[in-house]
């Protein structure tokens, strides 16, 4: 993206933030894990007051816009490029400032195995699409043989995200001195292992990753850094019986050594189309990229990804489904 769009975006962050829409997270482990503040915008107009994302969350300001367009054409690209299937973009995109230079976001993942019983983002949940507590996970755990009983030490996925676009908005003289340095890790590097990816976060710079198998951390930054974010979600999950659940889980999840062979999940690129190209080299197969095994609880929250670019076809994933949208 180019340095004045970038410019415009920031300040319209900036002005986010004074009005009062960034705010530090308040659960317990977030003051020792992460130093950043963010908040929640809303991507569309759709909304009709009965649904709980509404909550406090601000409409994205018009000079934002473009930044996440440019990562929803981001994602629009590599859902053909990577064959993943149909990806779908939720009505809230995340906008984060870090400006705590002791802090900046440990080792983590976007979207993991958990336990069940904790597969729970807290204030996440309902901006993200990331609630646990998602009709069906029960009907879901008994299709498989596990029982009602059993199901609170069954894993799940600690959300619906798969795949993870972040685009920078750090000025023009951002520098590697300035650190916020996002380090990527390949999938399943134990903790310590050699990391993959390093990114300075220079305005415009978009970065993506699976959200299920790519560790990452951000360093500590000596200036206030500005990113905004959107996870794309899986049109897999949105499959309405819990047969179709089943399905769909068994037939994406990946097995581990799968996994592995998958050493490289990034890809950073100063436009959306350069972002595709380098997904594409790299050797990352989103069509076995996992997917969660529970139904999204608000259909209405998500749209379709953007069309393809002119001229390329898309690949219909083995599981996307335009029925899955019509809720
Ligand atoms: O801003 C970044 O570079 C990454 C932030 C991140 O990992 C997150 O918000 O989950
Ligand atoms: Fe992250």
């Amino acid at each position: 993206m180019d340095a004045a769009s970038v410019a415009r975006c920031r300040a319209a962050v900036e002005q986010l933030d004074v009005d009062g829409g960034l705010r530090r997270r308040n659960h317990a482990q977030a003051s020792t894990t992460r130093g950043d503040r963010v908040g929640f915008v809303r991507l569309t107009d759709e909304g009709d007051g009965d649904d709980d994302d509404d909550d406090g969350n601000a409409p994205c300001p018009p000079e934002l816009r473009r930044g996440f367009e440019l990562l929803e054409s981001v994602g629009a690209q590599l859902e053909v490029v990577l064959g993943c299937g149909r990806l779908l973009v939720p009505r809230l995109g995340m906008v984060a400032v870090y400006d705590d230079p002791r802090f900046g976001y440990v080792r983590h993942m976007d979207n993991e195995r958990v336990p069940a019983s904790r597969s729970t983002d807290g204030i996440e949940s309902a901006a993200r699409g990331s609630s646990s507590s998602a009709p069906g996970c029960e009907r879901h755990c008994e299709r498989q043989g596990l029982g009602t009983g059993e199901q609170r030490d069954v894993e799940q996925w600690r959300n619906y995200r798969v795949l993870t676009a972040i685009l920078y908005l750090n000025a023009p003289d951002w520098s590697a001195d300035d650190g916020g340095m996002l380090r990527c890790y390949a999938p399943d590097a134990p903790p310590g292992a050699p990391c993959t990816v390093e990114v300075v976060p220079h305005g415009g710079t978009v970065v993506v990753f699976p959200s299920c198998t790519v560790p990452h951390e951000v360093f500590p930054a000596r200036r206030p850094r500005y990113a905004i974010t959107l996870w794309f979600v899986s049109a897999a999950l949105l499959r309405d019986t819990p047969e179709e659940r089943a399905a769909a889980a068994a037939a994406t999840l990946v097995d581990a050594a799968a996994r592995r062979k998958r050493a490289r999940a990034v890809a950073a690129a100063a436009d959306a189309k350069a972002v595709a190209q380098a997904a594409a080299a790299a050797p990352v197969n989103a069509a076995t990229d996992p997917v969660v095994a529970c139904p999204y609880p608000t259909l209405r929250t998500l749209r379709p990804c953007g069309k393809p670019p002119r001229g390329v076809k898309a690949r219909a994933g083995p599981l996307a489904s335009a029925s899955a949208l019509e809720a």
